[in-house]
């Protein structure tokens, strides 16, 4: 992996910004002009959307933000950022929440508190020739309101938000603080050391690890013992065929 001491500096970029159509078509506008990673924080988003095109709503006080960085390494390896940014969140909500929060990590990158979803991670890139020359992590926290259970696909876990929860309130901007230095932190530990720590780390907040889950991808459904996580961020499932790699899927619990 790239070890360039400098992709993270102390203070990386922040611009903060009131109305916008989705912080990831700010980060797509910002790429050319970009010199170092920023983030890209929006009070209030008109058009955001989620993984497989969903839409995501956003009612206003949540977080919405995308971090933006140049980090030149295969697709494969840009993809290991998602487990970064799980930890990340999953460490920044539990500072702000307290110890007691009952936080975990619901493959490949949804933060889960008491059950339900509270964050969302939504990666975008740009490859240049073999490299990603631009990675877009868009970043939705749930801090004041959850959208209602009709947002979200029948079978998924039910949207909670962080003041609902707990009844902590913080805003977007105090959010920024913790995600941004616990990114910068575990990223810096997967560029130096590679995917071990990181991997490490995201399972020991495994939501479901050695539990039956169901994985739907496009146009298969999977039943299996979610057993671990391989080097290439796959979940593999134990099932009656067998240990089955699986690289994208949607899971149910
Ligand atoms: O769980 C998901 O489907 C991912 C949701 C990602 C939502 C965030 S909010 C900030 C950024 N801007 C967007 O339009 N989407 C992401």
């Amino acid at each position: 992996m790239s070890t360039d001491p400098t992709i993270w500096p102390e203070g990386v970029a922040r611009h903060v910004l009131g109305t916008t159509d989705s912080t990831m078509a700010e980060a797509a506008r910002l790429a050319p002009q970009l010199a170092g990673p920023a983030w890209i924080l929006a009070h209030e988003q008109t058009a955001a959307h989620g993984r497989r095109g969903r839409a995501w709503r956003m009612p206003a006080g949540n977080f919405a933000a995308t971090l933006l960085f140049k980090p030149g390494v295969p697709p494969a390896t840009a993809a290991l950022y998602s487990f970064v940014a799980a930890l990340a969140l999953d460490e920044a909500l539990s500072r702000v929440a307290g110890p007691a929060a009952r936080l975990s990590i619901k493959w490949p990158n949804d933060v889960l508190l008491n059950g339900g979803k509270v964050a969302g991670i939504l990666l975008e890139s740009v490859t240049t020739g073999q490299r990603v020359s631009h990675l877009a992590v868009g970043i939705g926290v749930n801090l004041v309101e959850a959208p209602g259970a009709d947002a979200v696909e029948p079978g998924a876990l039910r949207p909670v938000s962080l003041l609902g929860e707990t009844g902590i309130r913080v805003t977007p901007e105090e959010f920024l603080t913790p995600l941004a230095a616990a990114f910068a932190r575990h990223a810096g530990n997967l560029e130096r050391e590679g995917f071990a720590p990181v991997r490490e780390a995201w399972l020991a907040r495994a939501a479901r690890l050695g539990e039956k889950v169901v994985a739907r991808t496009g146009h298969e459904v999977h039943e299996g013992i979610f057993e671990t996580i391989d080097a290439t961020g796959a979940m593999i499932l134990r099932t009656a065929g067998g240990p089955l790699p699986i690289a994208a899927a949607d899971v149910f619990f």
